[in-house]
């Protein structure tokens, strides 16, 4: 029976409310961890397991951290996916009657971190709210706690897709009713998202949350995340801003494996951002500007004005060059705006956030006056468009000294002449010191000693000491000995005991006036939390702008034209990343035309002849444009296009425990049955994951549905050059190949797309270059030439190439009595499986053979 002290039950209390998290509970200098979670915790983070007594008849298992280093040990915790809950002491322990009164005061989760090392400035960090509102339909929002920013999507797609959505926006939690809690729970583990309940929903400040358009639908996933976000961290959050819907028609929708396969904003090998466009086109100056790129990376435009709008702005950035080299130099003294004032909402803001806001602001008169000076209209109206919200910078000019602590609780936050009652207690801190100097002068004087000095320690307060080889000089009746040290001794006066305790009456009082001053600052700042996000979502969008012209200059960019048909013309065309990490080689640029009389390119070419890149780079093209950016080709015509859809590469979903064929068909069938017109498709070496006659039939089927029932801008490489007979039979569909040469033997590839069919696949050369062993090569190459040989005779003899057992999979639809054909071959198995064999003579069996013979027409 256990009979725990009341700590120890004041300790179950609080964990039986956090079961699901590790709880850091406050014991003086240490936060202490009980019972299971110590057992864990200590694995976790590597720490000494102890025990204490608790009352019980065995000892509890503890290990603990100090509160000091906490944050390191809480980090770790979090990046691997758990939740902390942190119970402080919320009494003075002296004050306390029996045990001091503890509480949660937050609880930190994957996704409401909002500080540490594994916090990059320039990504964003969201946590997001998911409901079921009908059948494959799921209204989601997602917040990044650090800026305030919110957004609210409307899905139509399964739990597997929302789960890739989520994915896709490097989301770790997600807050759920229980009902979808049991509905997600397996997929989102599969995805390392944390999935975190929350049934209530508070109506808060509706029309906060609300101003922009949001349809009814997302209220509630709204509301949802926001009463966890208060429930869980206990503090204002003044700063979280109104949801914002994301019209869908407004945007160019990137599915989740096609922005992993374009390499958006991480290489597909590693993962890192080296290799994606991001590294490429990130030259922003400030943090936001970095996030704010990466937005718009995830959801470039549909709107050709919007487009043309930003693309306008580019183009002048581009031609005031010595202007744009200005605000980019501004742009550095910018801070990160969003996040601090998300610490002014919270309440965590010191003097030097807020001296940083104000060294922010002073900035933006400047960046307004280079806009302006450039003339221009755009980059004008985008001058006017910033506040600079004067009143907050006075404010802070007048109250913030200009190096302020990080600490806040040491004074130097408040400026001079800010509040008469600090100056006075300032002065009187400064005046007894000065006080204090003149009297040691006064002291080595009078008594002769040079080496007299006054001193001050926190226990003895101000003293005089004196080294013991010149103490027969002193007049010891006027001092009192306060201290005796190795060589010294250390004396008080009375004098300097009453000088004493004006300073340091001054200092304490001074101190804590100080404190309370600033954080009433702080609190003034709060007002003018919408102004200044406003400010900083337009820093951040002329920091990305600036970004775009730089990369046009650094890249050799042209200004895409957009237009309201399907036509896509794109001249020159590059993979700009692919081009940055050659190193020197010569990238070879190519064309690509697509037009309502011929909107689908079959490219057909050897392996490493550059197929997937010209795919990606048309793909990366359009991405670009529709972002608002220069493309890297020499001429661009574009559509605008609604949705691109990529099956490139093996993405592989092991996480999901789904074979690489299937992850191909089900992202296949996610394309097909999203796509529009207006989409831009890229199929790369479709159905090359099951047999050839397979895979080559799922491919023509494809192809014809797309030709015929979606008619979207369509790209589809493959292997499979039998496919490049439906040329013929798709009036749509233009063969091209990426062409490559033999030269003594070896295969040269010349990355250019040329009209026509490849004529040969260099499979067994590549195997080459790849340094397969010689005597495998050598076989290789051998048995290449007898299928060839083979191939040549049954062209000449019998029926079964594979050509023509394409066309007459092509034409089966029409020709049903040819498949009547079938049967006769079924017949035959079914008579050899039904034949008993122990009963059945050797006679018998002969005449048996015989009529199989007939059956199969020989
Ligand atoms: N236009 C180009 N100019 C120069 N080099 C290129 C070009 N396109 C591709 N390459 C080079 O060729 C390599 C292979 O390209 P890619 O992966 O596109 O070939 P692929 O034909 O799709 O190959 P596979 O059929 O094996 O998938 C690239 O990594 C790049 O180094």
């Amino acid at each position: 029976m256990n009979n725990y002290t009341p700590m120890i039950q004041q300790y179950l209390q609080v964990k039986s409310e956090y079961a699901d998290a590790f709880l850091f509970f406050r014991l003086g200098d240490f936060y202490e961890l009980f019972f299971e979670d110590a057992i864990r915790a200590s694995q976790i983070l590597e720490i000494t397991l102890t025990s204490r007594a608790g009352g019980s008849v065995e000892r509890i298992p503890m290990c603990g951290v100090p509160h000091h280093a906490a944050q390191n040990y809480i980090e770790t915790l979090i990046q691997k996916g758990y939740r902390v809950a942190i119970c402080e002491q919320t009494e003075d322990p002296k004050q306390a009657i029996g045990v001091v009164k503890r509480e949660v005061v937050r609880l930190i989760t994957p996704g409401t971190i909002i500080e540490g090392k594994n916090m990059d400035g320039k990504t964003n960090h969201f946590i997001a709210s998911a409901e079921e509102i009908d059948e494959n339909c799921y209204a989601y929002a997602y917040l990044d706690l650090s800026t305030g920013e919110g957004t609210s999507v409307i899905l139509t797609g399964t739990e597997k897709n929302l789960i890739q959505e989520l994915q896709a926006l490097s989301i770790r939690e997600l807050v759920v009713p229980e009902q979808l809690f049991v509905l997600l729970s397996d997929l989102a583990e599969a995805h390392s998202i944390l999935l975190s309940i929350e049934e209530t929903k508070l109506e808060l400040n509706t029309n906060k949350l609300f101003v922009e358009q949001n349809p009814i639908d997302v209220h509630g996933v709204c509301h949802r995340l926001v009463t966890y976000l208060h429930r869980t961290q206990k503090r204002s959050l003044d700063h979280i801003q109104p949801f914002k819907f994301q019209e869908r028609e407004e945007l160019l929708t990137i599915d989740f494996h096609s922005k992993r396969n374009l390499e958006l904003v991480q290489s597909i090998r590693g993962g890192d951002q080296k290799g994606s466009l991001y590294w490429l086109l990130d030259e922003t100056m400030t943090a936001m500007g970095g996030r704010k790129l990466k937005q718009w990376l995830h959801q470039p435009l549909a709107n050709r004005t919007k487009i043309e709008e930003r693309l306008e702005i580019v183009t002048e950035m581009l031609e005031a060059y010595f202007i744009r080299a200005d605000i980019r130099e501004t742009l550095k003294e910018v801070y990160d705006l969003e996040r601090l004032i998300g610490r002014i909402s919270f309440g965590t803001a010191s003097g030097r956030d807020l001296s940083q806001l104000r060294q922010s602001l002073i900035q933006i008169p400047l960046i307004k006056e280079k806009l302006k000076e450039s003339a221009k209209p755009a980059l004008i109206k985008a001058a006017n468009n910033l506040d600079e919200c004067l009143e907050l910078l006075n404010m802070l000019k007048e109250a913030i000294s200009d190096h302020p602590p990080l600490s806040v609780k040491e004074g130097d936050i408040i400026r001079d002449g800010f509040h008469a009652r600090l100056d006075e207690l300032r002065y009187a801190k400064k005046n007894g010191k000065d006080w204090i100097s003149a009297l040691e002068l006064k002291e080595r004087e009078r008594t002769g000693i040079k080496g007299l000095k006054i001193g001050y320690n926190r226990i003895f307060g101000y003293y005089i000491e004196i080294t013991k080889s010149n103490i027969h000089l002193a007049d010891l009746t006027r001092y009192e000995r306060k201290q005796t040290l190795a060589n010294a001794e250390r004396y008080i006066t009375d004098e300097l005991k009453e000088k004493e305790s004006l300073i340091l009456t001054a200092e304490e009082e001074s101190l804590v006036l100080e404190y309370s001053l600033f954080v009433d600052v702080r609190e003034q700042v709060k007002q003018y939390i919408p102004q200044v996000q406003k400010l900083a979502a337009k820093v951040s969008e002329l920091d990305v702008f600036s970004s775009f012209a730089e990369v046009t200059d650094h890249y050799r960019l042209t200004k895409p034209t957009f237009h309201d048909g399907l036509d896509l013309t794109i001249v020159n065309g590059r993979h700009p990343v692919v081009e940055k990490m050659m190193n020197k080689q010569h990238y070879v640029p190519n064309d690509c035309v697509l037009s309502s009389e011929e909107n689908m390119l079959l490219i057909t070419g050897p392996n490493m002849s550059g197929k997937s890149t010209f795919m990606r780079q048309v793909a990366i093209t359009v991405i670009m444009g529709q972002m608002g950016c220069y493309v890297p080709a020499e001429k661009a015509l574009l559509p605008v296009t609604d949705q691109i859809f990529t099956r490139i590469g093996a993405a592989d979903d092991l996480a999901a425990g789904q074979s690489t064929f299937m992850v191909e068909m089900l992202e296949s069938t996610y394309a097909i049955t999203h796509a529009t017109e207006r989409s831009l498709l890229l199929f790369d070496e479709i159905g090359r994951g099951t047999s050839t006659y397979d895979g080559m039939a799922l491919a023509q089927a494809m192809m014809e549905y797309i030709h015929t029932e979606i008619r979207a801008n369509t790209l589809f490489s493959t292997h499979y050059h039998e496919l490049t007979q439906l040329e013929k039979h798709l009036d749509k569909l233009r063969n091209v190949h990426v062409a490559a040469i033999e030269q003594n033997g070896k295969v040269v590839f010349l990355h250019k797309v040329k009209s026509g069919p490849a004529d040969k696949s260099y499979g067994i050369h590549v195997a080459e270059l790849a340094q397969l062993p010689e005597p495998i090569i050598v076989r290789a190459r051998e048995i290449l030439q007898e299928l060839e040989t083979v191939k040549e005779h049954e062209s000449k003899g019998k029926q079964s190439t594979v050509n023509e057992q394409l066309t007459f999979f092509q034409e089966s639809k029409k020709q049903p009595e040819e498949i009547k054909k079938e049967p006769i071959t079924d017949g035959v198995l079914s008579s050899i499986r039904e034949i008993d064999i122990t009963g059945t003579t050797p006679m018998k069996a002969l005449q048996f053979l015989y009529e199989l013979q007939q059956k199969i027409g020989k």
